[in-house]
């Protein structure tokens, strides 16, 4: 691997206006949408997740905006997530989030071949729950040939991406069409407030936040490839358009299924609930469709990610806060040496589902929560841009974007809050390693590690994740 291909891609192709909204969809839409009916309705009734998507809505359009506005403002900030947590708060915050962000994507490709492989047992019953022995070997090809072909070059993979985002639309919007013939307005009325033993609709709310945070995962997708677009402006388009069309189907889905089973019947589904939800609709057709929909889905997602997964380390590692080596791209323009990491640590968690699927499914939820500081310093780094009027021309208005951005900011600190302050707290068992990393680059480049009261954050930050990691294996916590 030689360092002279460290410039960005090499040669190789720009990312066109298509190719980044079919990233920042393809991204979003994976697994989460086909579970939706009955992870949403699991905790609350037609009311409340009504509201649960009004917040939702208000808080991921602002997070998108502010995306969008960052493009647009701060052109020369590559890297997404990474890049701009580290221009808004120096090396050592731009590692962790780069950090988190990257152990979020893989540990969230695990759970997809795990989905994905469930839901191909239900015609092949050797797959079983997606963690047999069958499942797993079949899961680990599935994974090197999705290693190989992006190390053929992003812009092929991201093409291919295109091709499955548009393939996976065709069986959601057959759900809709059909559901929607289904749909009883007195089914949906039921208990519209939910029943009792949902608790109050505040509590009712909260329970969805969760579920809603996992779907939007991906909206991001697009900044994190600025670096390969052709266009700035693209960027911001592609996050805003991608993010309308995959709301308006998360709320169609989400909100018909209510019209077609009551909340209790909805929360007591297995998943991919929608597969049931259609079946119930037009027979044993429906469980058929949207099997086969999960899988085209997660597939083209498990492609996506591997893209965004491997950015990270890779753009990390060009800037110096990550070790130069995960910076070297191949003859293609491929980042390879974060790809091997990547896939590498991907197959050695495909192998422990075997043997433990619980464990693996709490590391899931952390890994989840681990994203949500990523999110939130994006959100308030926007703040600051607009505040600072960076890049503004003279005279022109702030007062837009500083309220976007500050709900941004303000939904980015909801979200850590209504995940439970738990996870945030465990998520430093997963944080504290990084630093091991960063001192590896920073000893590479011959820096000092740290600035100002960069020592003290990552002094608490490991003195955290020690007591986290001490808590979980006495028991006194658990995931
Ligand atoms: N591999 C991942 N990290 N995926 C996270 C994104 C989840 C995506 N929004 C979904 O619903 O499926």
């Amino acid at each position: 691997m030689s360092t002279e291909t460290e410039v960005q891609g090499g040669g190789a192709p720009k990312l066109k206006l298509g190719a980044l909204t079919a990233l920042v969809v393809g991204s979003m839409i994976g697994g989460g949408i086909f579970s939706l009916p009955q992870n949403m309705a699991a905790g609350a009734g037609a009311g409340a997740i009504i509201i649960g998507w009004a917040i939702t809505f208000l808080g991921m359009l602002t997070l998108a905006f502010a995306f969008q506005m960052l493009a647009n403002r701060k052109p020369e900030v590559e890297g997404g997530v990474y890049g701009y947590a580290r221009a808004g708060f120096g090396d050592y915050m731009g590692f962790n989030s780069a950090w988190g962000y990257w152990i979020s994507a893989w540990i969230g490709n695990v759970s997809y071949f795990v989905v994905m492989f469930s839901a191909l047992g239900f015609w092949f019953h050797a797959f079983g729950d997606g963690n047999t022995p069958t499942a797993i070997i079949c899961a680990s090809v599935l994974l090197w040939g999705l290693h190989f072909l992006v190390l053929r070059g992003v812009h092929g993979a991201a093409f291919i991406n295109t091709i499955t985002t548009i393939a996976k639309l065709v069986p959601l919007a057959l759900f809709i069409v059909l559901v929607v013939f289904a749909f009883k307005i007195d089914t949906f009325n039921l208990d519209f407030w939910g029943n009792p033993k949902l608790g109050s609709i505040v509590d009712q709310v909260k329970s969805t936040m969760l579920v809603t945070v996992w779907v939007f995962i991906g909206i991001e997708g697009a900044s994190m490839f600025s670096g390969r677009a052709e266009k700035m402006s693209d960027v911001g388009k592609a996050t805003v358009v991608g993010f309308l069309l995959t709301i308006a189907l998360l709320v169609a889905v989400s909100v018909l299924a209510l019209g077609v089973m009551t909340q209790p019947e909805l929360a007591a589904l297995k998943n991919p609930s929608t597969a049931y939800v259609l079946e119930k609709a037009i027979g044993p057709w429906g469980a058929n469709i949207m099997n086969a929909g999960l899988v085209i889905s997660v597939g083209g997602a498990l492609l996506a990610w591997t893209l965004l997964a491997a950015e990270a380390p890779y753009l990390a590692g060009k800037d110096g806060v990550m070790p130069r080596i995960f910076g070297t791209t191949n003859a293609n323009g491929s980042p390879a040496a974060s790809l091997w990491l990547t896939n590498g640590l991907i197959q050695l968690f495909l192998v422990i589902t075997l043997f433990s699927s619980a464990g693996y499914l709490a590391l899931l939820s952390l890994a989840t929560s681990m994203i949500l500081i990523p999110y939130l310093l994006c959100a308030v780094y926007s703040f600051m841009v607009a505040q600072r009027g960076e890049g503004y021309q003279a005279g022109e208005g702030k007062g837009r974007d500083l309220s976007i951005a500050g709900i941004a900011s303000v939904y980015g600190v909801w979200l850590i809050y209504a995940a439970g302050v738990k996870y945030l707290f465990l998520s430093m068992v997963l944080y504290a390693p990084g630093l091991l990393f960063y001192l590896w680059a920073k000893k590479e480049h011959g820096e000092k590690p740290f600035k100002g009261a960069e020592a003290v954050l990552a002094a608490i930050i490991v003195v955290l994740g020690a007591i986290a990691a001490y808590e979980l294996i006495t028991g006194q916590l658990s995931l």
